[in-house]
């Protein structure tokens, strides 16, 4: 993929997220959760960005953050929006509500994500009313069009969502989402609450929506084939901060940081040499408050040099591919970003 052919959507620079820990009576701030530290990234249109790594690395507030969901601590979150870019951090009030439009998110757990309480049309007539949809006729119409997109039928809308199959409610809730015409999903962990049998069908739809309506994905998960069979470029996580950045195909076939390699190394497979040479990922992830000094990975990285435990590695960049890792083990081999 040759990333300069490419229009840039999202230019995210030194993003910080940090949650504080507040104790005491008048309370203090005693602490930070540093679940996004420092990330820089762009996105592309068009394309889908998986976000990979294990449980609280941070890749929930990083969706979260690039719609503020959660508000960022520092940093620039650059958008090109109305033809130019801008920081949407700064936007006004009526800046956010026309973005938020453009900007829409997907949850992992459906059920939720629908009042079961309230028929699908109310869930589905609300965000069409706060955004201008005046008429019913405007918003059935809108309606029909989105549940086509899905594959369901449009006299469903009068059920409530616990007569729905958690499929089909993982497609409503997408239908819900593409009703304000967005450019970009955030899609967090879409498929992990589904049958196996289930998701496939769910992330083909969801790529055959993406074709027609030119969307860009951000698409967050734990199953790293899940990821690979949806995504165009993979950013790899480790405790709020991006590792690993390369084509999707790259990134499993060469990977280069030791996390990824032994995240990669953790997906089943019926071969028994591949299986004599796994890699296995020792002990936990460290807290985002006490985060380990240097690179945070030494203490759990079988390539770990004395370096590692004293200093941050910049990010290395292979200048031909775009391929890029933070790791000092590529001192010397590649380029940093800012040469
Ligand atoms: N609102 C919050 N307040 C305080 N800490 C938070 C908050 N949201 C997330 N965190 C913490 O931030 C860190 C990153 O969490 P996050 O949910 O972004 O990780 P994740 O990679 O998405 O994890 P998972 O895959 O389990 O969803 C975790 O330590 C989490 O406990």
């Amino acid at each position: 993929m040759k990333t300069n052919e490419k229009e840039v959507l999202f230019k995210v620079e030194n993003l910080k997220t940090w949650f504080p820990i507040k104790k005491g009576i008048m309370k203090k701030t005693v602490g930070n959760v540093k679940a996004v530290d420092d990330i820089s990234l762009e996105v592309y249109r068009g394309e889908t960005i998986g976000i990979v790594g294990e449980s609280g690395c941070g890749k929930s507030t990083l969706g979260k953050s690039l719609m503020l969901l959660e508000k960022p601590t520092d940093g620039k979150i650059m958008f090109h929006y109305q033809g130019g870019f801008k920081d949407i951090t700064k936007f006004s009030k009526q800046e956010m509500f026309e973005f938020r439009k453009t900007v829409q998110m997907v949850f992992q757990d459906p059920y939720s994500a629908l009042n079961p309480q309230k028929k699908i049309y109310t869930s589905f007539e609300e965000p069409l009313k706060i955004h201008g949809y005046d008429t019913r006729e405007k918003r059935e119409e809108v309606m029909q069009r989105v549940l086509k997109m899905v594959n369901i039928q449009p006299d469903y809308l009068m059920r409530y969502p616990h007569e729905f199959s958690g499929g089909q409610r993982q497609r409503l809730c997408i239908a819900r989402a593409l009703e304000v015409t967005p450019e970009v999903l955030i899609c967090d962990e879409p498929v992990s609450a589904l049958d196996v049998s289930i998701q496939a069908q769910v992330l083909n739809l969801m790529k055959d929506i993406q074709k027609e309506l030119n969307l860009t994905y951000l698409f967050i998960a734990h199953d790293l084939s899940v990821v690979q069979y949806m995504s165009d470029r993979i950013i790899v996580m480790y405790l709020g901060k991006v590792v690993e950045v390369a084509d999707s195909r790259a990134l499993y076939d060469e990977p280069l940081h030791p996390y990824t390699r032994a995240l990669l190394s953790a997906i089943p497979v019926a071969d028994i040499h591949v299986e004599k040479k796994r890699q296995i990922l020792e002990g936990e992830v460290p807290s985002p408050i006490n985060k380990p000094s240097g690179c945070a990975f030494h203490n759990r990285c079988p390539m770990c040099m004395e370096q590692c435990k004293k200093q941050d590695p910049p990010m290395y960049v292979d200048k031909e591919n775009g391929h890029m890792v933070a790791c000092h083990l590529y001192e010397g081999k590649m380029m940093t970003g800012a040469e």
